[in-house]
């Protein structure tokens, strides 16, 4: 995984880098409650899902040649992945192959940039903004872990009176 701040310029396509050059560590990220773990094997996976109590997964596979319906209708899906959102429950996503970017809030509101690689496993709090799109190799496969029923339910910013989104920011202390 890389982390850092992006670079905020609109001027270029949203699925290169956007690196600032302004590293951040994995202790900032856990600031903001996301936490990050390098999974070489499918029992480092299995070991956090079981700790977590995770019962349900699926697999997402996000590549223009396989993607059902085609490259348009790729296209529509990560338009939804890259509108700021929150969800109501924690997301955990480990990389099989390809890369991606998972872009969330710091306490600032200032985007910290992750970069995923196969191996990867990040861990997102519920009720923190964020945002994900696939990088200029455009494809990624990824495991997609459910506590329940598999579901993917976007809040879009802005989100106001959440309990979710307020016991988010009491458990960060903003
Ligand atoms: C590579 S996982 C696809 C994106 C996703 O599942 C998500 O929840 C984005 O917010
Ligand atoms: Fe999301």
């Amino acid at each position: 995984m890389l982390a850092y701040y992006h670079d905020d310029d609109l001027s270029v396509d949203f699925r290169e880098d956007h690196n600032s050059g302004e590293e951040v560590s994995i202790e900032t990220l856990k600031e903001v409650g996301v936490l990050y773990f390098k999974c070489g094997t499918q029992d480092d996976v299995e070991t956090i899902a079981t700790e977590r109590e995770y019962k349900n997964r699926d697999i997402i596979d996000l590549s223009a040649a396989t993607f059902p319906g085609g490259p348009e209708a790729l296209n529509e899906k990560c338009k939804n992945f890259y509108l700021e959102h929150l969800h109501e429950d924690e997301e955990i996503r480990y990389i099989l192959e390809g890369e991606g970017y998972f872009d969330v809030r710091d306490k600032s509101d200032r985007w910290i940039r992750t970069k995923l690689f196969p191996g990867d496993l990040l861990i997102l709090p519920a009720g923190i903004y964020h945002r994900f799109t696939l990088t200029s190799k455009a494809s990624v496969k990824a495991l997609r872990l459910f506590k329940d029923e598999p579901k993917w339910i976007a809040l879009n910013r802005p989100v106001d009176a959440n309990p979710t989104r307020e016991s988010y920011l009491k458990s960060i202390e903003v």
